[in-house]
């Protein structure tokens, strides 16, 4: 999501291209919406009548009822395109929101993750909030404007040609000072709705990290530093503000300059004698109702460019490329020598990869096969940028990955990550109760299934004291949950998946001794039959591996058993010894 400011004019295809499919609702709303005007436009007609049957001394009954008549009419149907209008505007929002939501949940772990969490939460809320009124009042009521203006002006003019043509003038004029302030308008918007994004993502950073403000004494300083942020969105706020307030002013200014005008000259027809007094008050009520059409067209502008500006940092996550799930073209099985068949389990062959052109593996070769495989290395070294290659949230940049004799790339993404349970490193819960959370992407729906899983880590005497059991709600950040419970629970829902390959990064770092080696039994168990790949800086991991895999400067340092490793590598007896020894 590149941040540079796209200019308001290459929005405006993606404006229109918001209404595309929903043509048929757009026609009856502007006809709705003309309906609606025409009723307006026909009372200083009927007024025109009532005061000329008042001045020949002919009755105002009839001229009045009409008039209520019409009145009552014109309220009815500005209410229903006024509500109709605003629905509309509510669907695009859900229509884009969904995009949105989509376009994230379908894009690159690596690149979605890089994003700041509250700009991306502020781009999908309250940028489409905008969008809603620029698409009511720009794509229907804006578009249906002119043709009312058109119709007002033609009324005025058949009442005086001259005074129609010197008040269209003023009206031009004004509406080219208007388009000037809005282009400033549009500037200000982005900026503005930016700083909200920025603000929200300075709070977000602060809640995740709420128990280390506290404890740090930092509330009052974080608190500058977000304020200062919405101080900063206040700013741009305020000059957006400006803007807009100076293009209503300017909309009443020219209003009144119209009315004035009019005013002054049919009061010197009137003198003449070439202007009834009738006219003269059905002209001055089509210069009153000309604020509509304008007033439309100005609002219409007004929104559209907060629209635009809002609307370019929603493309923004729009465009945002999706993770394809087909196979890639160029990926083929490994080649097994003749008569032989395959390598079972991972292999990877002479593999670099990396972020942002900063190359984290170099080379790398390795086969991982069924049992507990332990890569361990210094912090930072690509330990789970390993596993993201096998879960293919990083593809490599040199050299292939294969999974039983079959390059990953050959894979739909869908049709990989359905033989891999992976737990993350921070083993997020997701699921609003105990029960979601240990089953979620598991396709378990039973919940004794559910009870081993959580007996096999260790959360059986957990779960038998809590008051609700599996029905326990677990809060969005799962803080009455422990970090060494949250493990488990991870772990237990990637048992429960039933994959071919656990990938199981740091999962016991928070748990005590006792609880890593009843979560250690469970996992050594189940790699006898499975592909188990752990990232780890524990010692006790690293001794119940099967294969321990050092990992240092991109390449593989040294691979073996614990106390080969131990014997041989310098580095790995520096990393164990200085763990704590269990
Ligand atoms: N999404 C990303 N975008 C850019 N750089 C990244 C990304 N993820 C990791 N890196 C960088 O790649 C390098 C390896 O990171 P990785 O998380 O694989 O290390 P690690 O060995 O698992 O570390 P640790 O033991 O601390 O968890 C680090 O320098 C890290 O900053």
């Amino acid at each position: 999501m590149s941040d540079s400011t796209p200019s308001a004019r290459s929005q405006l295809p993606l404006l229109w291209r918001l209404g595309r499919g929903r043509g048929a609702a757009m026609a009856g709303l502007l006809v709705l919406d003309l309906l609606s005007y025409g009723t307006v436009l026909a009372q200083p007609r009927v007024v025109k009548w009532l005061l000329d049957s008042v001045s020949t001394g002919a009755g105002f009954v009839p001229g009045l009822v009409a008039l209520c008549g019409v009145a009552v009419l014109s309220g009815v149907l500005l209410f229903t395109s006024n509500y109709l209008l605003g629905r509309f505007g509510q669907r695009i929002v859900l229509g884009v929101r969904s995009d949105m939501i989509g376009a994230l949940l379908r894009a690159r772990a690596v690149a979605v993750q890089r994003e700041p969490v509250g700009d991306v939460l502020s781009r999908v809320g309250s940028d489409t909030t905008l969008l809603e009124r620029a698409v009511a009042e720009a794509l229907v009521r804006g578009a249906g404007a002119p043709l009312v203006l058109l119709a007002t002006v033609l009324l005025m003019a058949l009442t005086d040609l001259t005074m129609a043509l010197v008040l269209l003038a003023i009206a031009v004029l004004g509406g080219g000072i208007e388009w000037l302030v809005l282009r400033r308008l549009y500037r200000a918007t982005e900026a503005t709705q930016a700083g909200v994004g920025e603000m929200l993502t300075g709070l977000q950073r602060v809640l995740v990290a709420f128990r280390t403000v506290k404890a740090s004494g930092t509330e009052a300083q974080e608190a500058r530093g977000v304020v200062g942020r919405a101080e900063a969105a206040y700013r741009q706020g305020a000059q957006a503000a400006r803007w807009s307030a100076l293009v209503g002013a300017c909309s009443g200014v020219i209003m009144d300059v119209m009315f004035l005008t009019a005013l002054g000259m049919g009061a010197a027809k009137i003198a003449a004698g070439t202007l009834s007094f009738g006219d003269l008050v059905a002209f001055l009520l089509y210069v009153m109702y000309v604020r509509a059409p304008i007033g439309a067209m100005t609002q219409a502008a007004s929104a559209v460019s907060e629209g635009l500006a809002a609307l370019g940092r929603i493309q923004r996550v729009l465009a945002v490329p999706a993770e394809p799930d087909g196979a890639d073209a160029d990926a083929v099985p490994v080649p097994a020598p003749a008569g032989e068949r395959p390598p079972t389990g991972i292999v990877l062959e002479k593999v670099s990869a990396g972020y942002d052109g900063t190359t984290v593996l170099n080379g790398i070769s390795l086969h991982v096969p069924r049992g507990l495989t332990v890569v361990t290395g210094p912090s930072g070294i690509g330990k789970t940028t390993l596993l993201n290659l096998i879960e293919r949230f990083l593809d490599a940049e040199q050299g292939r990955v294969f999974l039983d004799g079959v390059d990953i790339r050959a894979l739909r993404r869908s049709d990989l990550r359905r033989r891999l349970a992976y737990v993350e490193q921070d083993a997020p819960l997701l699921g609003t109760t105990i029960r979601q959370a240990v089953r979620y992407g598991t396709g378990c729906t039973d919940d004794r299934e559910a009870l081993d899983a959580l007996r096999a880590v260790g959360l059986a005497d957990w779960l038998t004291g809590l008051p609700h059991g599996l029905d326990t709600v677990v809060d969005e950040r799962a803080v009455s949950v422990s970090g060494g419970q949250r493990q488990r629970l991870a772990v237990a829902r990637a048992l429960l998946r039933r994959a071919d390959v656990l990938l199981l990064d740091e999962v016991t770092s928070q748990l005590d001794a006792d609880s890593e080696e009843i979560l250690l039994r469970t996992i050594a168990d189940r790699s006898r039959t499975r592909i188990v790949l752990a990232v780890t800086h524990r010692i006790a991991v690293a001794r119940r591996a099967d294969l321990v895999v050092v990992l240092d400067e991109g390449r593989i340092r040294a691979a073996g058993h614990h106390t080969e490793l131990m014997r041989s590598d310098p580095l790995y007896r520096r990393l164990a010894t200085t763990e704590v020894t269990r």
